[in-house]
């Protein structure tokens, strides 16, 4: 099976090292020439995933016409690109794999839902769930939900992308693989937030239990199962996200926590924190579907500028109410 990747930040990288298990040939595309120039000559990623040694069958290249003859594509660009990233590409009628996290704002739409449009002859699967990139690199243990409508498609692709450390449990729900991934990202800044204001472990753990109820609240009206959000995509990489300052969106957090700004801490970073632009389309799209989301219009105002202090008070301040509400 010939892979391709689209996207050379961390987390492509790492995937396309995954699928390289066993000598297998893989493309990977990347935007910045530098990166090609790395993973060609020195079998690495000097510029988003620096230290570990890439295997040898990764060919990179700046040309998205060298993925026309590919049997699957995993689409990693951040989720704000990942429509202008496809339109460029040869896909018809390839397998896309996405594995990016986020709702592209603007448009309200999921990453499957931009990539349909874009493409609608191409098969759609998700790849989402606990994944540092680092640490899937280094050969380290995880377990992804691999979410496909065509249930046949979904478990040879399952098969396919498994390796002995990285387990693919395949799925047909493809909508609560993308609405967990997007919304946890949310949810970690908020947990990140709660670690750089200081207000304890106690407040980080409710944070991360009410935050759950709401991705529930939000992914069961637009249709996703329940057992899927209690899954690897949901609940596990929300537990792995807002626990962690190896997370770009929990240790964005932990600045504002701190009172820096949303602008100055995205201004002096090269890797992508979606969380930091799913969160204001998020509450958009919870507003339209009439979805409680406390949690998210919190962070959006944090990102916003307003005062730690102010926000957590008002979060705190809202009246009680049953837990199953
Ligand atoms: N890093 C991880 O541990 C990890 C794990 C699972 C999922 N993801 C998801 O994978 C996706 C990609 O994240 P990453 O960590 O690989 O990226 P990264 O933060 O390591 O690198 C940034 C990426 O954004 C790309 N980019 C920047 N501007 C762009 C543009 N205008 N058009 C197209 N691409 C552009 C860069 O080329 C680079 O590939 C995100 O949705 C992320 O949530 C990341
Ligand atoms: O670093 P983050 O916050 O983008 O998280 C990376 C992955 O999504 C964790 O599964």
């Amino acid at each position: 099976m010939k892979i391709g990747v689209i996207g050379g930040g961390a987390w492509g990288t790492a995937l396309a090292q995954v699928a390289a298990y066993g000598g297998r040939e893989v493309i990977l595309w990347a935007r910045e020439g530098a990166v090609v120039e790395s993973i060609n000559t020195a079998h690495e990623n000097t510029l988003f995933l620096g230290g570990v040694a890439l295997s040898p069958t990764i060919r990179a290249t700046d040309d998205l016409a060298a993925l026309a003859d590919m049997d699957a594509i995993l689409v990693v660009a951040p989720a704000q690109h990942v429509g202008s990233v496809l339109a460029a590409a040869p896909i018809g009628r390839i397998p896309l794999v996405l594995c990016a996290k986020g709702i592209e704002a603007g448009s309200k739409r999921l990453v499957g839902e931009v990539a349909r449009a874009v493409h609608p002859d191409a098969p759609i699967a998700v790849l989402s769930g606990p994944t540092f990139a680092h640490e899937v690199a280094a050969g380290l243990p995880t377990a992804v939900t691999l979410a496909c409508e065509d249930a046949e498609l979904g478990e040879r692709l399952a098969t396919r992308l498994a390796a002995r450390h990285f387990r693919t449990y395949a799925s047909t729900d493809v909508a609560g693989a993308e609405i967990g991934g997007a919304v946890k990202n949310v949810l970690a800044i908020g947990c990140g937030v709660v670690e750089g204001a200081g207000l304890g472990q106690n407040a980080r753990a409710a944070l991360i239990a009410r935050g759950f109820a709401e991705m529930t609240r939000f992914g069961l009206a637009r249709g996703a199962l329940a057992e899927t959000l209690a899954g690897l995509s949901g609940l596990g990489d929300l537990v792995l996200t807002c626990s962690s300052t190896s997370s770009r969106n929990f240790s964005l957090g932990v600045g504002l926590g701190r009172g820096d700004s949303a602008a100055t801490l995205l201004a002096d970073r090269r890797t992508v924190a979606e969380g930091a632009f799913t969160a204001p389309v998020l509450r958009e799209a919870a507003r339209d579907a009439r979805v409680d989301m406390p949690i998210t219009e919190a962070v959006c105002r944090l990102l916003e500028g307003a005062p730690v202090s102010d926000v957590i008070g008002d979060l705190l301040a809202r009246p009680l109410k049953g837990e199953a509400g």
